[in-house]
């Protein structure tokens, strides 16, 4: 049973979101991608909304750029947690993104994460820490990816200065 959904506002930010994808394939959680618009499929946004909890869906990444509306209207209309990721934007780098997806107004709760690569990643284990909550085997996972990425530091060496 699919348990994440990862959706955006357009193939074009395939490159920032894979990294969510990538995350939750590591842990092995069951997750599905689609591309979404507010904007330009408002249709489509509300069924996948309106259906999310039916379906089975524990947690939504979603990520846009620009005038991103996205992750705010999901949450309008679900109560699955949303969880936004700003993508980098051509003429404003994503600060645009990240305000119009972390200022939502009180009520309707967006969980915003780091504009691009890092926040996409950094989303999808929210997501796995989510569902740890439940599942013990996910926890030993988190537990033992912070352990390997320990060691990825504490392995760094710097360069002699000459
Ligand atoms: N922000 C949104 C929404 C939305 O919020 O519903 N739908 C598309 N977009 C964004 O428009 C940008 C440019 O899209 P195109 O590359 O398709 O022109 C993308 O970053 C997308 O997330």
């Amino acid at each position: 049973m699919i348990e994440v959904g990862i959706v955006m506002g357009s193939n074009s930010d395939w490159d920032v979101m894979q990294h969510a994808a990538r995350v939750l394939k590591e842990f092995g959680v069951a997750f599905e991608t689609r591309v979404v618009s507010a904007h330009r499929t408002p249709d489509l946004l509300f069924s996948y909304a309106e259906q999310a909890e039916a379906r089975g869906l524990k947690a939504i990444i979603a990520g846009a750029g620009g005038a991103a509306h996205l992750p705010g209207m999901l949450a309008a209309k679900t109560h699955v947690p949303v969880l936004g990721v700003p993508v980098p934007s051509k003429y404003l780098r994503g600060e645009d993104s990240l305000l119009s997806i972390v200022q939502m107004p009180k009520g309707i709760p967006v969980a915003t994460f780091a504009i691009g690569e890092a926040g996409a990643a950094n989303a999808a284990l929210f997501a796995v820490a989510q569902l740890a909550t439940t599942r013990p085997e996910l926890t030993e996972a988190l537990k033992a990816f912070r352990r390997r990425q320990e060691e990825t530091v504490l392995a760094m060496t710097l360069p002699e200065v000459e």
